[in-house]
């Protein structure tokens, strides 16, 4: 029987999967938040006609001629402005970030002015008429949408909320992923591991992902290779978008995640896919759950929440045009056929002068390989059946350091 293609199943794992309801958050909590509505400017920015120089606001007619003498009349700083207006001959000495006082229309730099033993003239060597002025909501105006929905908040949206008065943001409720081990041989970080057990790591490498992908992230601990002990753990996820299930995907005597989820409640849509790493995936629904059996190899693991995970966070979070970020790459080494599953092969890059990506496949592709892993900084997708490629073809990878 043919395994299912990958397209197929990540089209079946996002199916019917869309943006969470919107909750507010207070600025300073925003980073790395979805916008679920877009945020329009409470104030015009700047609410002023503003100095961009430190020099002296003057009227353009008065510096027609040039050098010109005007009569200083008094100054506007930031935060304190002027009050009356620039008659003719007179100039208001001015900060940057100062109202520019009526009457004027150009602030000369005061490299261009020289100031004499009178204090209460100051002489106009060069000046451009209508110059160093920021007029009245060059920035963005009352009322402007200055940020759209589906936007991720980073620092520079950030700053620009905070400079449109906008102190609390509607934003996609975060995905809540449960991450379950599985495995009797398993410890927690941390533990003495016994000469016959190992560390479960999947789990924070999973957990980083989701961080990273907006999403949130609860390890729900290690259950045992026995049907009670899966059952009792994955009922502690009930309340979960997301249930990942780590390891006991297979074929071996003690891999029952498959059967215990089906007991306990999931419609199972695939198990085993053309995958490579990453066969033995299993999915599911349990009503408005998903739930996602990773393989218990790390790098299987892995990959498949990069090609599956990864999208259903960024379905849920309204950020669809996120899922196929691949990129071209130009292969440092040769590849050989590939066989019936579409191949995610690890690879390291350099860019050459041109800006192109040459790509190298690293040495061994073993999935239990999390310190090669680690030093890769892609995956270049072969496609099942894909013919042997020469060194200098061009490639598909999906980046790892997004
Ligand atoms: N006869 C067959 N054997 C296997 C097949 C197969 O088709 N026929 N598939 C292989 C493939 S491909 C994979 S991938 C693995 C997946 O197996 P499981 O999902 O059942 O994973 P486990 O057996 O539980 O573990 C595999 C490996 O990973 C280690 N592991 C598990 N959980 C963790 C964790 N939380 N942290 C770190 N390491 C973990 C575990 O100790 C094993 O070494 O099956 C192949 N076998
Ligand atoms: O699919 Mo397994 O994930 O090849 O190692």
């Amino acid at each position: 029987m043919s395994l299912l293609p990958v397209d197929e199943a990540l089209a079946r794992v996002v199916k019917g999967l869309g943006p969470l309801p919107a909750e507010p958050v207070s600025l300073g909590n925003a980073r790395n938040r979805v916008l679920a509505e877009a945020v329009s400017a409470n104030l015009t920015q700047p609410p002023f006609d503003a100095s961009a120089m430190d020099g002296y606001a003057v009227r353009g007619d008065d510096v027609k001629s040039l050098p010109a003498t005007l009569k200083l009349v008094g100054e506007a700083a930031a935060g304190s402005g002027y009050a009356a207006k620039v008659g003719a001959g007179e100039a208001v000495r001015i900060f940057t970030g100062a109202p520019v006082p009526r009457g004027a229309d150009t602030v000369v730099p005061q490299e261009n002015v020289e100031t004499g033993e009178d204090s209460r003239r100051v002489t106009i060597r060069e000046a451009e008429a209508g110059r160093h002025i920021r007029p009245q909501g060059q920035d963005f105006h009352r009322g402007e949408v200055v940020l759209d929905s589906g936007t991720v908040i980073g620092p520079r949206q950030m700053m620009l909320a905070a400079a449109a008065n906008a102190t609390e943001l509607r934003v996609r409720r975060k995905p809540k992923v449960s991450i379950l081990a599985t495995g009797d041989e398993l410890v927690p970080p941390g533990f003495d591991p016994a000469p016959d057990q190992i560390i479960s790591s999947v789990p924070y490498g999973i957990c980083g992902l989701v961080l990273d992908a907006g999403g949130d992230a609860k390890v729900l601990g290690i259950a045992e290779d026995t049907p009670d002990s899966l059952a009792s753990m994955i009922a502690a996820g009930a309340d979960a978008d997301i249930l990942v299930t780590v390891g006991g995907a297979s074929v071996g005597d003690r891999d029952l995640v498959g059967q215990v989820l089906q007991a306990e409640g999931m419609t199972l849509d695939f198990w085993k896919i053309a995958m490579r790493p990453g066969k033995p995936l299993i999915f599911g629904t349990r009503g408005a759950q998903r739930i996602l059996g990773l393989p218990g190899n790390p790098v299987s693991a892995m990959v498949c929440a990069h090609v599956f995970l990864r999208p259903m966070l960024a379905r849920m979070l309204g950020l669809s045009s996120r899922e196929d970020v691949r990129q071209k790459a130009i292969l440092a080494a040769p590849l050989e056929t590939n066989g019936p599953r579409q191949h995610y092969i690890r690879g390291t890059s350099k860019w050459n002068d041109a800006g192109e990506r040459l790509v190298s496949p690293q040495m061994s592709q073993d999935s239990a390989l999390m310190a090669a892993f680690a030093k890769a900084d892609c995956l270049i997708v072969r496609p099942p059946e894909a013919p042997a490629a020469e060194r200098g073809e061009t490639v598909s990878v999906l980046p790892l350091n997004l």
